[in-house]
């Protein structure tokens, strides 16, 4: 719903109200720093980003824009799966384009190059995102992009994967592979660890976190830090978060792991969230993509790509949908269904199951502890993803298993097998 009047127009604040915090791939987030307002105040503003040489396109179109769908798909979808303490409050609100643009030029200097070269800040929208700001305040806020938290069910692998998708897990075999192609990511830090509940291991998963975060100077999407609001960058730490942590003294980076580590543990391994996320991902992604490929060639017939011709789901789909799951969801064991048996409305209910699997694998949580404000852990960006994926995602499973298993016969990588706690739940 978009809610009228001055007091939720951003375009009436200053631009200087608003203060760049962070951007994923398909968003950029800026909290509200001005004087104290009715609906601003402890509020960031998330505004929609599009390719450098699509942002500036004319949105001439009459009709009024709708509001994003991560609020409806939120409010009346995840709202079912997630308990409301651990959502933030999100509300629409209207942009323009000469704001946005303003907003723009003011978060240039704040981005990341690699962001900068591809993307800015969708100029053709008329709407945008109000929510809880989670990291602002005096204190810190501690960001975790989790990942995929299980291993995948064996019963629709093929010979050629087993074995390496039932050792290793999804986050650990791209890792390898990103790295192979040159990207930043967070090697050796495993989700499975973070999501075990047990005290050593998610102490295991936030020290390859911080490890890699200190290594890659903060360039990785999976562990941020913020101070007062503001990302703050390794080099930062010793000045501005040691003494939050009770180490004003300390004069070497490492030596903040262990405090880091203390204030975080008890709400990792005691929180309800990391579970709930675990237990969605896996049971949304009950036939891995493989079993999900062979039931659409089962159903379609043909080499078409998966996926090809289906329609985005509507709400209400999704609404329909998310009620079924969760009555049907308890101990339903897929594997002794044959793909054969299964029909088009059921391939279409794990497509979509599918799409929220991916939803809750690529979202993130965000920690509080110790600040000004009640210890707290909330799921952000839980965004519908969009069908035409299905095929780029199935091509991305092939090439992870391929590259990894080809990094092992080529004896550059060895690991330990990743261990998923939750596998017999
Ligand atoms: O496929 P993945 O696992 O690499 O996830 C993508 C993320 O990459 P990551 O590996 O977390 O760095 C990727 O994150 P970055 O842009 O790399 O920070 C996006 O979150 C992307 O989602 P969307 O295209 O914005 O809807 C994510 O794509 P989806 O797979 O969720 O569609
Ligand atoms: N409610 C919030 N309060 C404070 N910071 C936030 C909030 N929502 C998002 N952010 C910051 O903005 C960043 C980008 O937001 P988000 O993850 O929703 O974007 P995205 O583009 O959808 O990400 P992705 O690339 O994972 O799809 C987050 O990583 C986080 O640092």
């Amino acid at each position: 719903m978009s809610l009228e009047g001055t007091s939720h127009d951003p375009t009436k604040t200053e631009i200087s109200d608003w203060s760049y915090v962070s951007e994923g791939g398909a968003t950029m987030v800026f909290s509200y720093v001005g004087a104290p307002h009715p609906v601003f105040s402890h509020s960031v503003i998330r505004v929609r980003k599009a390719p450098l040489n699509k942002r500036d396109l004319i949105n001439d179109i009459d009709e009024e824009e709708p509001d994003d769908p991560s609020i409806a798909f939120q409010n009346e979808v995840t709202a079912l799966l997630i308990p409301a303490i651990h959502l933030p409050r999100l509300e629409s609100v209207h942009v323009t384009r000469e704001w946005l643009n303003e907003l723009s030029i003011s978060a240039q200097s704040k981005r990341p190059e690699l962001r900068k070269a591809a993307d800015d800040i969708d100029l053709s929208r008329r709407k945008a995102v109000i929510a809880t700001d989670l990291v602002g305040g005096k204190g810190w806020a501690v960001e975790i992009k989790p990942k995929w938290a299980f291993l995948p069910n064996p019963a629709y692998l093929s010979s050629e994967t087993r074995e390496s998708k039932m050792n290793n897990c999804r986050f650990c075999m791209h890792s390898i592979h990103k790295t192979a192609g040159g990207e930043t990511a967070a090697v050796g830090y495993c989700p499975l660890d973070l999501f075990s509940g047990e005290e050593g291991r998610v102490s295991k998963a936030l020290l390859c976190l911080w490890r890699s975060w200190v290594e890659k100077d903060g360039n990785i999407n999976n562990l941020k830090i913020f101070v007062g609001g503001s990302l703050i960058k390794p080099e930062q730490a010793l000045r501005q978060l040691a003494p939050l942590l009770g180490q004003p003294d300390a004069t070497d980076i490492n030596a903040l792991f262990p405090a880091f580590n203390q204030k975080l543990l008890p709400l990792l391994t005691q929180t309800k969230l990391l579970s709930i996320m675990a237990g969605l991902q896996r049971t949304l992604d009950a036939l891995d993509l493989e079993g999900l490929s062979r039931l659409w060639k089962i159903r379609q017939g043909g080499e078409s790509p998966l996926g090809t011709g289906l329609t985005n789901p509507s709400m209400e789909e999704w609404v329909a949908f998310v009620k079924e799951y969760i009555a049907t969801n308890q101990g339903r064991d897929y594997s002794a269904v044959p793909l054969e048996s299964m029909s088009s409305e059921q391939m279409r209910f794990f497509i979509m199951s599918y799409l929220m699997s991916t939803t809750f694998k690529d979202c993130s949580v965000i920690l509080r502890v110790g600040s000004d404000v009640p210890n707290s852990i909330t799921a952000i960006d839980l965004d519908p993803k969009q069908i035409d994926r299905l095929h780029n995602w199935e091509l991305q499973d092939r090439d992870i298993v391929a590259n990894f298993q080809e990094s092992v016969a080529e004896g550059w990588v060895k690991k330990d097998p990743c261990v998923d706690a939750g596998s017999s739940q």
